[in-house]
């Protein structure tokens, strides 16, 4: 696998001929899947993306953006696709590694048709943590991580921009077979034992 440095000037390896193997990890507010991305980096060598770590580092940079990003995630509501679409490409450019788990996008149809657009990379499949409200709510007040957004007003508005705009995305991949659907409320560490079967080659898996 060749070097790929933004830092270095090397603007002529484009991503598109880095040809970046993705899987979309996508669930509700708190359903889990920074904690699974982080399991699956361990056990599988893939580099974590998160879109909201992505988004939030962009605000601590004073970027010029950064006063608009932290308005919208305030409210709970979508970034413009071109802002985080930028910030995925850099991070995968700039990584030695080509799997990459993109956590938290896409987020809505725009996400979606946008990315497919600029970058023509197609997932592998989308990992889907499905959890209920009940759950997530406890999990994100309890997350205490000094994130703006934790709050019980700001976790309503995110519920409902996951009803209304993310589950259609979930939706739109169920229907090209490409959904692999996990219960995610379950302790940490069976979660993962469902994860691990989605992730290990098929010829490894062993028959009981
Ligand atoms: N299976 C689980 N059981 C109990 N607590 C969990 C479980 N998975 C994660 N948590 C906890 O719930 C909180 C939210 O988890 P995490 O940050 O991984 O969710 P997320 O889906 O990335 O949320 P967000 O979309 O807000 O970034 C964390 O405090 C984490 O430790
Ligand atoms: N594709 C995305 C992803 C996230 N956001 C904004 O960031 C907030 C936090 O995201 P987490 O994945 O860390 O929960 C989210 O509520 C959005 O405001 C976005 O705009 N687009
Ligand atoms: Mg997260």
């Amino acid at each position: 696998m060749g070097t790929v440095s933004v830092a270095n000037k090397d603007i002529n390896v484009s991503l598109a001929e880095k040809k970046p193997r993705v899987v979309f990890v996508l669930g509700g507010p708190g359903s889990g899947k920074g904690t699974q991305c982080a399991n699956i980096v361990e056990h599988f060598h893939y580099t974590h993306l998160s879109a909201g770590d992505l988004l939030r580092a962009e605000i601590k940079s004073g970027s010029e953006n950064g006063t608009m990003i932290q308005n919208m995630i305030k409210e709970g509501k979508i970034v413009p696709s071109e802002v985080t679409i930028k910030l995925l490409q850099k991070a995968m450019l700039e990584s030695d590694n080509d799997k990459f788990l993109i956590d938290g996008f896409p987020r809505n149809e725009e996400n979606r048709a946008a990315f497919e657009a600029v970058t023509k990379i197609e997932p592998e499949f989308v990992l889907f943590f499905n959890c209920p409200e009940e759950e997530m709510e406890k999990r994100l007040l309890s997350r205490n991580q000094g994130r703006e957004d934790d709050n019980i007003e700001t976790i309503r508005k995110r519920f409902n921009v996951f009803l209304e705009s993310s589950l259609p995305v979930i939706e739109h991949y169920k229907a090209k077979e490409k959904v692999r659907e996990i219960e995610a409320a379950k302790p940490i560490g069976e979660v993962f034992e469902a994860v691990k079967v989605v992730f290990t080659p098929k010829a490894e898996k062993v028959v009981a």
